[in-house]
């Protein structure tokens, strides 16, 4: 895997419950391989390098080699803990770093060029990137200033609602728009994310369309 120095940090958040799926996200399977998997190898060539914040970290020994950390704070209070955790991990682990970027686990056909995409979109230090498709914002697909730490983790234990869009929408934020994928069977979001079982069918259907694609 080749990683890209020039790039941030890039964390993988995998610290939900995956009710809905019934079982861990990161572990099911998309085309015989664990989607945990799948993200890394889209990921790692995309960053400085690839960690995974998770609170099940003994399931994730089919990641060897990948750093693992869990919530910084307790409770599972929402993807944006994960977002928090991504920030306190670059800050200790990658001090020159001034973003980390953030794509959940169970988003198999992200874009290959989020991260530049992302990137080239910041104008300002203090700035979130955030991805969108079809005119909706994907809120955990995003790069944040580290520097939003302190003020994140205030938020978490005293926003009664936690959402995502809400924290994005009171910063500075660049927001960047990405195609849909124009395969044989129409169009497919590349920020589909698969929740349900049902969702996971869909994904087996569209995986060998996207890879065709992608060849
Ligand atoms: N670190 C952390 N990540 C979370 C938490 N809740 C959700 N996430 C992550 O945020 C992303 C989007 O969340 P969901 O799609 O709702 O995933 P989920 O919460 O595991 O699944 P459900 O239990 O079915 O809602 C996923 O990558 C989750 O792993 C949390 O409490 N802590
Ligand atoms: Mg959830």
């Amino acid at each position: 895997m080749n990683a890209s120095p020039d790039r941030p940090p890039a964390v993988i958040l995998a610290g939900g419950r995956s009710s809905r799926m019934g079982s861990d996200k990161a572990a099911v399977l998309l085309g015989g391989r664990p989607l945990l998997s799948r993200i890394i190898d889209r990921l790692a060539p995309q960053a400085a390098t690839v960690c995974v914040n998770s609170n099940i970290i003994a399931r994730l020994d089919f990641a060897p080699g990948i750093a693992v950390f869990a919530d910084t704070v307790a409770g599972h209070a929402g993807p944006m803990a994960g977002v928090l955790s991504a920030m306190r991990h670059a800050a200790a682990c990658f001090p020159a770093a001034s973003h980390v970027v953030t794509v959940p686990t169970d988003t198999p056909f992200v874009p290959r060029d989020l991260v530049e995409r992302l990137q080239r979109a910041l104008t300002e230090p203090a700035q979130i990137a955030v991805a969108c498709s079809a005119g909706i914002m994907h809120p955990v697909f995003a790069l944040w200033p580290i520097s939003l730490a302190d003020e994140l983790e205030h938020w978490l234990l005293t926003d009664e609602k936690r959402r995502v869009r809400s924290f994005i929408e009171s910063h500075r934020m660049a927001v960047v728009d990405f195609p849909l994928i124009d395969a044989a069977a129409g169009s497919i979001d590349p920020f589909f994310n698969i929740n349900t079982p049902a969702d996971l069918e869909t994904a087996e259907r569209w995986l060998p369309l996207i890879e065709d694609m992608e060849r």
